[in-house]
């Protein structure tokens, strides 16, 4: 069932009401692609609200909710966890901050999240940011990266990259079929990669003037 997510209503000149949906950018690309990085960039120059779905995930372990352990066993496994928990988190963060504009980083992760995310909110995305890596420049990223994650481990890495190829890329290229991605070469240093995305943004904001 359809919810109003951020649904915010004004009134015309001629009394009638016009609903608008939020502004959503799905953020995608392989693990440690840059992706949370970006974002924080975007969130200060462009007024959106930033949710990683890993992040809300892992909240939700810290939380010692119900779901805690079986999020917990699927993220150190490199598995997706089931859509209807992670949109569940993505509805009630986006339902909670006030904002109508928002960057959802690291989902859809699959089609099962892209199809129960549109389902429950009624929402497309305006478009996709996709940050494209070769493997062996992530790998190296997520190496270094230092933040105490459990699933930053050669292992689960492996796990997560075989994930990404086989159920999140199928994502990326729907939204391409639709023309909805923009393709960013996320191999270079951080400053480079958001001229181009901040280039992505700036023409979208134009058009739509
Ligand atoms: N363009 C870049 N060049 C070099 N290092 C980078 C670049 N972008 C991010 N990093 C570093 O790489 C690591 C991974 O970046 P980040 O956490 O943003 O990736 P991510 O796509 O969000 O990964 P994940 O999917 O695992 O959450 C971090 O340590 C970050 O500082
Ligand atoms: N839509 C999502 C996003 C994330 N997860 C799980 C599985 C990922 O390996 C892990 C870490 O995500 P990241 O912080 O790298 O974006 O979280 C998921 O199941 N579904
Ligand atoms: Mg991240």
């Amino acid at each position: 069932m359809e919810t109003d997510v951020g649904v915010s209503t004004s009134e015309e000149a001629n009394g009638s009401t016009v609903q608008k949906k939020p502004t959503v950018v799905f953020v995608l690309g392989g693990p440690g692609s840059g992706k949370g990085t970006q974002c924080a960039c975007i969130v200060e120059h462009f007024g959106f609200t930033h949710f990683s779905a890993g992040d809300l995930l892992r909240a939700e372990i810290k939380s010692g909710s119900e779901n805690g352990l079986m999020i917990k066993s699927m993220i150190g496994e490199g598995k997706i966890v089931p859509s209807e928990v992670t949109v569940k988190l993505l509805q009630k963060a986006m339902e909670e901050s006030g904002n109508d504009k928002f960057l959802i980083d690291g989902f859809p992760r699959n089609d099962e999240n892209r199809a129960a995310f549109e389902a429950v909110t009624g929402i497309e995305p305006a478009f996709v940011l996709f940050f494209d890596c070769p493997e062996e420049e992530m790998e190296r990223r997520i190496l270094h990266r230092n933040q105490g994650r459990d699933d930053d481990n050669i292992e689960t890495i492996r796990k997560r990259f075989k994930v990404f190829l086989e159920s999140s890329l199928p994502v990326v290229q729907f939204y391409e079929s639709i023309g909805k991605v923009h393709k960013i070469d996320a191999a270079r240093p951080v400053e480079e990669v958001f001229e181009s995305v901040k280039a992505v943004f700036t023409s979208v904001n134009e058009k739509d003037d």
